[in-house]
């Protein structure tokens, strides 16, 4: 890992068991509360050896706070949502740079469709057909591991196997993971925004990483504020992995920088989401063309124009 990427830090976590519902309450709340750069969910997921989902299943919630937070404040934040449970977990302390070296040795490469997700420990892998993309997290979101990556990678290959567009936006990128996928396959620039300052740089070393420097059309804003993104008409692919509630908000400003047949690919929602999230869409002239699940996850693929097509069952 190149030295400064990854600024030797001690982060705040806590680590909540509790309900789906509960867990998409609180995910919502922090992300209208805390500023997003002090602040990550790091893990919503079914605990360990849970396989149905339902909105009662336990789930695991680990919020990471940059610097120490006033424990009370937070707690009295939580407690309506998670009741009593949050006086008695306590905070906990992790050295951001050995949790995520830690991290990052134990993970495998991801296939999905003709593109490889990998690690320096992993190049061995790689194949001759291969659309090899290496990754270094650091403190971002995106190794391809999480169901909404892998879910946003197989929606990617197949649009591609349909078309290859000419101008395409990533919005909430992460590692840059999606976006550089995309760029070294259609070999042309891609738009990529975060609204996290941190993300933004990760994804500027991983296009260094990739030899592809300049692959990446970065900038640093929520969502499409920034002159790069706000282009009306001018993308044919977007895709936004974010939760529920900003895909909600963000649907006017995609659907006007969507061009007309342009796709949409959006995840990180949750399947009970899904009808709220494509209800905000139609009402923009964007039609849900097919949707899949993993690990509880939703992946949407999305047109935009024309009649509302009939929807595929979910794969
Ligand atoms: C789930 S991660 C997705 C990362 C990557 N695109 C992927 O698919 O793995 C969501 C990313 O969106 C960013 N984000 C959250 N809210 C945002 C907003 N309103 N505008 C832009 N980025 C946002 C987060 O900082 C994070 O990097």
């Amino acid at each position: 890992m190149r030295e400064g990427l990854l600024p030797a830090t001690v982060a705040t976590v806590l680590e909540l068991s509790t309900s789906g519902e509960k867990a998409r309450a609180l995910t919502e709340l922090l992300g209208e509360i805390f500023d997003p750069t002090e602040t990550a969910i790091s893990a919503f997921e079914l605990e360990e050896g849970v396989t149905t989902l339902s909105l009662n299943a336990p789930w695991k919630v680990e919020i990471y706070f940059a610097n120490h937070p006033d424990e009370e404040a937070v707690r009295d934040l939580l407690r309506p949502i998670v009741g009593d449970a949050v006086d008695t977990t306590p905070f906990t302390t992790v050295n951001t740079r050995d949790w995520v070296a830690t991290s990052l040795e134990g993970l495998k490469p991801v296939r999905a469709g003709r593109v490889i997700v990998h690690g320096a420990h992993d190049r061995d892998v790689v194949r001759v057909n291969d659309v090899a993309i290496e990754i270094e997290a650091a403190l971002a979101f995106g190794t391809g591991h999480h169901g909404t990556t892998s879910g946003c990678l197989m929606a990617l290959d197949a649009a591609l196997k349909k078309r290859r567009p000419r101008h395409a936006l990533d919005v909430g990128t992460g590692t840059g993971i999606l976006a550089l996928a995309l760029a070294k396959q259609i070999k042309r620039k891609v738009v990529a925004g975060d609204i996290d300052a941190v993300a933004v740089e990760v994804s500027a070393h991983n296009a260094r990483l990739n030899h592809a420097p300049n692959a990446l059309d970065l900038y640093v804003a929520p969502g499409l504020r920034h002159a790069k993104a706000n282009r009306p008409g001018r993308f044919d692919l977007v895709f936004a992995n974010i939760l529920a509630g900003p895909l909600r908000q963000l649907a006017p400003s995609i659907a006007r920088v969507l061009s007309r047949d342009g796709t949409l690919i959006l995840s990180g929602l949750l399947a009970m989401d899904v009808a709220g999230v494509a209800s905000a869409y139609r009402h923009h002239g964007i039609y849900l063309v097919s949707q899949s699940l993993r690990e509880g996850w939703a992946t949407l693929v999305m047109k935009k124009g024309g009649a509302a097509p009939r929807l595929r069952r979910p794969a």
